[in-house]
């Protein structure tokens, strides 16, 4: 699906990667193309946060390689954005909130002369775009979670990557702000032709944007289009067991997991048209 002539974003060839005797995955071959809104999900432990950290390079592939951004994982080089899995900072950071977004930034983009007031603008419009202006200046240990989580966004959006790796973003936001950093995200791969890969538990907050899914669970996977894998028919074949996938006021409902994995807990609004690819 990627256009001629332009490179995947991410590229995975004959990806495995197992810890000791467990296997998340193997025989992984994906293409992301630029542009693109990819969701990993799957169960607790199957793999989605090991996905990115593989894509990173933190973690090496059992077998088989994969590119990011153009270059094999791990190799230094701009055009990646990364959100973190959340993790609270500590209350005595010595960091305001607009100093975490400023180490987004990569002032050398700018010209000398025209630097330092150049990131502060930047700092600015990013601050305001996640409605963070009001607590610029409060140090982040002090913010609440979904505070914080605001600011790690404004953080990985902060160069414009080409690439937006995204672990749990959503985690400890309310609708709100669910509804508001989904929309920043995709928002992010419209504008500036990013790829996203956002991993979740829950699909439903931001079902109007993906375009293709990577569902992990119990050592294999599926990859399509939402309406392909999210079925009856795929989960249950996935799970080895009855799932029963129905579709409510236009959420995905699943019923009947091994585990406690939900994916559904909102109603969604449908109000931009978006057609999958
Ligand atoms: N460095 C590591 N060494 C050994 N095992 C690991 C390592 N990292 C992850 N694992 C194991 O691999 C499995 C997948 O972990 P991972 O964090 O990728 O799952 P996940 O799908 O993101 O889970 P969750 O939904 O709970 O965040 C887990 O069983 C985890 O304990």
């Amino acid at each position: 699906m990627t256009p001629v002539g332009r490179a995947p974003a991410v590229r995975l060839r004959g990806a495995s990667l197992s810890f000791g005797p467990r296997r998340l995955w193997s025989g992984l071959d994906l293409d992301i193309a630029p542009g693109e809104f990819f969701a990993v999900l799957g169960p607790n432990g199957s793999g989605k946060t090991s996905f990115l950290k593989a894509l990173l390079g933190i973690v090496p592939l059992t077998e088989g390689t994969v590119e990011l951004a153009g270059r094999p994982a791990g190799r230094r080089g701009g055009g990646i954005g990364y959100i973190p899995q959340q993790r609270a900072f500590s209350p005595d950071t010595p960091l305001r909130a607009r100093d975490l977004v400023g180490l987004g930034i990569d002032g050398h983009r700018w010209g000398i002369r025209t630097r330092r007031r150049a990131v502060e603008a930047r700092i600015e419009a990013l601050l305001a775009t996640v409605g963070a202006t009001d607590y610029a200046k409060v140090p982040v240990g002090r913010l609440s979670g979904g505070e914080q989580q605001r600011l790690r966004v404004a953080q990985a959006i902060a160069d414009s990557p080409e690439v937006l790796l995204c672990d749990e973003p959503l985690l400890s936001l309310d609708l709100n702000h669910q509804q508001a950093v989904s929309r920043l995200i995709d928002a992010q791969r419209r504008e500036h032709d990013a790829a996203v890969v956002f991993v979740t538990h829950e699909i439903n907050p931001i079902l109007d944007y993906v375009d293709r899914v990577l569902y992990l669970a119990d050592g294999r996977f599926r990859v399509g289009r939402p309406e392909d894998v999210m079925t009856t028919e795929v989960l249950s074949d996935l799970y080895g067991s009855r799932v029963e996938v129905s579709r409510v006021n236009g959420r995905i409902v699943v019923v009947g997991l091994p585990d406690a994995t939900t994916h559904h807990h909102e109603p969604l609004h449908h109000d931009h048209g978006k057609e999958p690819v």
